[in-house]
């Protein structure tokens, strides 16, 4: 396999703008097969607005993308899903009034073959397929920790637990990339290690992840690569310890009145 073959994310010149703002300028990154990559830098840095572009939620006004070798037009958000890119959002969006199971069968379906009249005529290629389908969602929900809740209705989870819910939805896409934002907001520390290790088994399973965390602590822990925002601009892009002692990430940072924690 080629060096080329190993990229599954690659990202030249995303611009957005905003009225006045420009939220993103010329922002490129490169993300290998098996790699935890972060995004990182402080409050409208653009993280969010750079997630929104590569997963089809803000249309770029500028900028090149492909997944795993072949182009894609980040414009809508079903079709970057299709392409193979699975999110979690900062602010969770579960199904709440859903069982955790059902939230997962539901991030499944857009993979499956027999279609709406399959699944009105309840013919017997649907039904297998369902089974099939909840099956594999237990499986997930298993393996992110949260088995025995498969029956419960989501809103009832804890929030770790609903975090980890909305992993295994994007799980159940298959993606080629997941985009993890902010996963590690509200937790408290166990929660947070909890987390850690799962990001961990996700990476060791050859997914390739993309990280947006306010969390430096667990960034720097788990990231190959890490890019870091500031103005809308990539002020650095390296190493999580060729970053930390970047003069630029600590002039942003200090002068945003960050902490790293
Ligand atoms: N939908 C929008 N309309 C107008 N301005 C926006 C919009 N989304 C983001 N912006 C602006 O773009 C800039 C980048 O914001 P963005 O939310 O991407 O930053 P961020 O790094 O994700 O910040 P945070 O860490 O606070 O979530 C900010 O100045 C923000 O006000």
């Amino acid at each position: 396999m080629s060096t080329q073959d190993n990229i599954v994310l690659n990202v030249s010149g995303a611009s957005k703008r905003f009225g006045g703002v420009q939220a993103l300028s010329d922002v490129g990154i490169q993300i290998r097969r098996g790699q935890v990559y972060g995004l990182i830098g402080p409050n409208g840095a653009g993280k969010t607005t750079f997630f929104n572009v590569i997963t089809g939620l803000y249309t770029p006004d500028g900028g090149s993308f492909s997944l795993g070798g072949t182009p894609y037009k980040p414009q809508a958000v079903h079709q970057v899903a299709k392409a193979g890119i699975a999110r979690t959002f900062q602010n969770i969006r579960l199904f709440a009034e859903m069982t955790a199971i059902e939230n997962v069968m539901v991030g499944r379906h857009i993979r499956t073959q027999s279609g709406l009249l399959g699944a009105v005529l309840r013919t017997p290629a649907f039904k297998a397929e369902e089974a099939a389908i909840r099956a594999r969602a237990q499986e997930l929900l298993d393996y992110v920790g949260i088995g025995k809740y498969a029956e419960f209705k989501a809103r009832t989870l804890s929030y770790g637990d609903q975090r980890r819910l909305e992993i295994a939805r994007a799980l159940a896409t298959d993606p080629q990339l997941i985009a993890l934002d902010e996963p590690a907001a509200g937790m408290n520390a166990t929660e947070k290690v909890v987390l850690r290790e799962l990001i961990d088994r996700i990476r060791k399973d050859g997914r390739t992840i993309l990280l947006i965390e306010h969390d430096v602590k667990l960034v720097m822990g788990l990231c190959d690569r890490v890019t870091v925002l500031d103005y809308g601009k990539q002020i650095a892009e390296g190493t999580p310890a060729e970053v930390q002692s970047n003069e630029k990430v600590i002039e942003a940072y200090l002068g945003a009145g960050h902490k790293a924690h």
